[in-house]
């Protein structure tokens, strides 16, 4: 094991495994996700990563084990497939569980065990706008089909990921009987034989290579009636429609795929930590004394300025996709019920932390990638496929911007009621405080209080402060004659800043209620130093916010900065332990520069020695195109 990493993990101040029980959800969850990779993955004889029976044999795997939980099925699939993504991803994370929701009893019996699917809903012309949508279903109480229909070159199905080009099975949404609701229809189509489909691949695309996304085009194909998903709406016999509960129970699948994204992206993160800062303890560069030998590049305060924050952020998003997988469970079973109360809140709390967490960690796996210099660059970090595959998660399963939009819209809702008078409760319950006004900024003393409920509540106070100005904007515009949606679309700039900084207080709350909760005191303590570390340095990217909230003075904008610089010195010490507690096997990180034993340099020459460049001593297109060349010279 390379010295300086076994330096770095001599005198824990704390438990890692412990940690690590706190990150799965328990030992138990622990034990589980271990037996997964070491068992069921690593010490399979079938484990054929790499070959092109993989994916049968992942498939075959996860039915023979019985593994059917999604948390389950990422930890089996991530430790098959490693940071990559595999063309079933899509089948797992959303054909599936589409039928889990949105079938009848009779349709799930039927389809669930049988079929591998896709999703098809994205079109050419649009994406984003749900509503817009033109594929149309039209039933034919005559011979009791839907004729599903293309009508322009824009509603072509454009996406699907792990098009299979043989047999089709799809989740599609179309417009059957009235432009404003549309259904999921089961469209199982056998490829050559069925006549009037027009299917293909949609192209090279920036990475997301693993996953065949295709396109689909339509002309009067005829599916059975039964294949239309009916357990919330239904078209009978007769062709009568019979509405749901709510139109966004359709959307259903999508609120399930956000609320995964959030955790996913504190996976991600703690990956390319754990590889920056494994590979920051072992790296030496330069000089912090004239004289003396090369430091390790994690104890510049600029590394540790860059790299820090981010394994505070890692943790923060992990706890925060705990909290959001547990509210989607207990609010959709209420759904399942018929209690749809709750639904508005999940969907404007999916969309902005799929936003706020996305978009923060695609930024985060660059900031990783750079801190780890000219290697970072190299595929051997595999910091690059990292990023080429986590970047899509800010457009898909809803476009960042307007999924914000879509968590300010429940902002505003719930900014009116406060100012109409009614008592808000859940996740918006500080603006009940704007109203009353309690929301005056505490008596600020010279000195910043640490505190981290202190700085929970500042958080708090910003955020309430965003609502209100994002709220007084569209009343201006109102005021100045423009119409509901002109002062909505001129104050857009506004609420999306307001949904980040709800987002932002949000994720410290669910930080601080996570370590109130751990009892050992050497994990509370380190995890402690995180929370505040995340918050101020927070803190120090949005002091504007800070001071205009009036919770923050100009006198005391020197001690943040100066509070951050002592944090990070707090996290020097541990960062090899926390990003060991993440517990990423080497095998799934596939890291050169993240190797648990910090051997580097020679896993480095090793790797690039097996590059197929390198097989032969001289390339072969030396001899085919140089040496004739030269020899004419
Ligand atoms: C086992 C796996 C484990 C881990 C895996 C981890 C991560 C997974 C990683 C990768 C996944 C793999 C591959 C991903 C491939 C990506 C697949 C796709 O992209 S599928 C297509 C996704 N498309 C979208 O998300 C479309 C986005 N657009 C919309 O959702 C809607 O158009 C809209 C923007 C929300 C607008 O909808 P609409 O116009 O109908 O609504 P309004 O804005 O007018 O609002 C009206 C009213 O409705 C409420 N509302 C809107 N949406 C919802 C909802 N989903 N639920 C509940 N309520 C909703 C809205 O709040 C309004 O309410 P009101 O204010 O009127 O009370
Ligand atoms: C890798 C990948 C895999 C995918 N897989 C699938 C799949 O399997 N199945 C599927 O159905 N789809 C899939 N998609 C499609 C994806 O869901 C859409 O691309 C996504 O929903 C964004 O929609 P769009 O492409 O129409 O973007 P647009 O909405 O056209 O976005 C373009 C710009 O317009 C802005 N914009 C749009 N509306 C508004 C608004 N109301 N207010 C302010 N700004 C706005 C956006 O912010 C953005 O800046 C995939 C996409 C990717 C990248």
């Amino acid at each position: 094991m390379n010295p300086d990493i076994l330096r770095e993990r001599q005198n824990a101040t704390f438990d890692i495994e412990k940690l690590t029980n706190i990150l799965d959800g328990g030992a138990e969850r622990t034990n589980r996700r271990r037996e997964i990779r070491e068992v069921l993955v690593l010490n399979d004889p079938d484990f054929d990563y790499g070959t092109p029976t993989s994916l049968p044999t992942m498939i075959l795997k996860l039915r023979e084990y019985g593994i059917s939980d999604p948390v389950e099925i990422n930890w089996y699939k991530s430790m098959y497939w490693g940071t990559g993504r595999e063309a079933l991803g899509l089948h797992y994370v959303m054909f599936l569980p589409t039928l889990y929701t949105q079938c009848d009893s009779e349709q799930f019996n039927k389809w669930v065990p049988l079929i591998i699917g896709t999703y098809a809903q994205t079109e050419m012309g649009h994406g984003t706008h749900l509503r817009g949508l033109e594929t149309t279903a039209t039933f034919d109480p005559a011979t009791q089909e839907f004729v599903m229909h293309s009508p322009t070159v824009t509603s072509i199905k454009w996406w699907p990921g792990g098009r299979n080009p043989l047999f089709l099975p799809l989740i599609f949404l179309s417009i059957p009987l009235s432009a404003s609701l549309f259904d999921l229809f089961l469209s199982g189509f056998a490829l050559p034989t069925c006549s009037g489909i027009v299917i293909g691949d949609i192209g090279p695309k920036f990475g997301f290579d693993a996953v065949d996304n295709g396109y689909l085009k339509l002309e009067h194909v005829r599916i059975p009636r039964e294949n239309m998903l009916m357990k919330y709406a239904q078209v009978k016999p007769d062709g009568s429609y019979v509405k749901p509960l709510s139109s966004k129970l359709t959307y259903g699948t999508m609120v399930f795929i956000r609320s995964l994204i959030v955790g996913n992206a504190g996976i991600v993160l703690s990956q390319c930590c754990t590889i920056a800062i494994r590979y920051s303890a072992v790296r030496h560069q330069s000089e912090i004394r004239a004289g003396e030998a090369e430091p390790q590049i994690l104890d510049y305060q600029t590394q540790q300025h860059k790299l820090f924050p981010l394994l505070a952020t890692a943790y923060a998003f992990l706890f925060a996709g705990q909290y959001m997988i547990d509210t989607y469970n207990r609010i959709s079973g209420d759904i399942n019920q018929g209690d749809l109360s709750e639904m508005p809140e999940l969907h404007a709390l999916s969309a902005g932390l799929k936003a706020f967490t996305t978009w923060t960690a695609n930024t985060g796996i660059e900031v990783c990638r750079m801190s780890c210099g000219g290697h970072g660059y190299s595929r051997s970090s595999a910091l690059p496929d990292i990023y080429v595959e986590f970047t899509p998660s800010c457009t898909y399963e809803g476009e960042n911007t307007v999924m914000m939009l879509q968590t300010a819209r429940f902002l505003m809702k719930s900014y009116r009621q406060v100012q109409a008078g009614q008592q808000l409760s859940g996740a918006v319950s500080y603006l009940n405080k704007v109203h009353h006004r309690v929301m005056a900024p505490q008596a600020v003393s010279s000195q910043l209080d640490l505190n981290l409920n202190t700085l929970v509540d500042l958080y708090e106070i910003r955020a309430a402060m965003l609502v209100e100005l994002a709220a007084q904007s569209i009343q201006q515009e109102s005021a100045r004659g423009k119409c509901q949606e002109d002062s909505w679309n001129n104050s857009t700039i506004d609420l999306v800043r307001a949904s980040d900084a709800h987002c932002h207080y949000m994720v410290l709350k669910m930080f601080r209620d996570k370590v109130d909760q751990i009892e050992d005191p050497g994990v509370h303590s380190v995890m402690s130093t995180l929370a505040h570390l995340y918050a101020i340095h927070g803190m120090g990217n949005f002091t504007g916010d800070f001071l205009q909230a009036g919770v923050l003075t100009g006198a005391q904008v020197p001690s943040v900065s100066k509070c951050l610089k002592g944090l990070l010195a707090e996290v020097r010490p541990s960062a090899v332990l926390l990003v060991d507690a993440f517990d990423h096997h080497d095998k799934m990180l596939n890291s050169v520069l993240g190797r648990h034993d910090g051997n580097v340099y020679e896993a480095m020459f090793e790797w690039a020695r097996s590059s197929p460049l390198n097989r032969t001593e001289v390339h072969e297109s030396f001899h085919k195109h140089l040496k004739p060349l030269q020899a004419k010279l």
